[in-house]
């Protein structure tokens, strides 16, 4: 027997997803789902599945499942899709939302814009994302035939953040995969390719643990600030520009916890059988 659930497919950055309320319509295997739905040619096609839950300690919870079927602690772009989502809907009339994840609870401030009549939607979400934890930030690193320098960021889940002179010299679809599954990271790891633009300004683009080539990661694009900041090539505050778009990423002084400010797009909504 199927039974048709319905899903919402949203992006930030471009980093799409496809969007589950399992309060209304509760997914039991989200792994299989996820690696079928986000097959480009037999499935929707996206960067994997993220379900929306209820929450004992929050005013939500969010699971985010990448293309191959697994589980990460954390999703940044998804983090704010979930507050245009819940609030768009009409699931909370709240501004500001907290979300269980994972890797804790994170708070989400959302702006909205006037619709017609009383009507409002979110535009822009900043998402306290919490403390960094910053492993080695000079990793030397031996991937296909070159050495890399790579700082280690935990955003929740891992960042792999490598600095170049010119990142259109980087061949992501072959490094990409090499450094994810490299040994120095039997858990895998996100990468991300970073050119200095100025000391408030950086290109990023990342291979995503999970799904590979990604436009954007929130989680990458906050690691990568962090990084910029700790080896001392940017300020506190840097625009992350990814192939989908830009971030904004605030890593605050005194609270130590990272901000990251950025849209929520709704692409369009449907019904499938599972
Ligand atoms: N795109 C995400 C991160 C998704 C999870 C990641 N691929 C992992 O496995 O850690 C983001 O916006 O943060």
């Amino acid at each position: 027997m199927t039974e048709p659930i319905r899903f919402t497919k949203m992006h930030g950055a471009g980093n799409d997803y496809i969007y589950v309320n399992a309060m209304a319509f509760p997914v039991r295997n989200p792994e299989e789902l996820a690696i079928r739905l986000s097959a480009p040619h037999t499935g929707i096609g996206s960067d994997g599945l993220v379900l929306i839950g209820s929450s004992k300690i929050a005013d939500f919870s969010m699971r985010i499942f990448n293309a191959d079927g697994s589980e990460a602690m954390m999703c940044g772009n998804a983090s704010r899709c979930i507050g245009k989502y819940v609030y768009d809907k009409r699931l909370t009339d709240k501004k500001t939302v907290t979300l269980e994840t994972l890797s804790g609870i994170k708070e989400l401030q959302l702006t909205t814009r006037q619709l017609s009549g009383s009507r409002e939607e979110v535009t822009e979400v900043t998402v306290d994302m919490g403390c960094p934890v910053v492993g080695e930030t000079a990793l030397q690193i031996e991937a296909g035939g070159n050495s890399y320098t790579g700082t280690v960021v935990s955003m929740g889940n891992p960042h792999l953040v490598i600095f170049v002179e010119d990142i259109t010299n980087i061949n992501l679809p072959v490094i990409g995969p090499l450094l994810e599954c490299h040994p120095l990271f039997p858990n895998r790891t996100n990468v991300e390719f970073v050119q200095v633009l100025s000391t408030d300004k950086v290109r990023m683009r990342v291979w995503e643990r999970g799904s590979g080539i990604t436009q954007a990661c929130g989680t990458g694009a906050c690691a990568t600030a962090v990084a910029g900041a700790v080896r001392g090539k940017t300020g506190r505050k840097t625009k992350v520009v990814m192939d989908g778009g830009p971030l904004t990423i605030r890593w605050d002084d005194s609270s130590g916890h990272v901000y990251m400010t950025g849209g929520a797009v709704k692409v369009f909504e449907g019904e499938l059988e599972v």
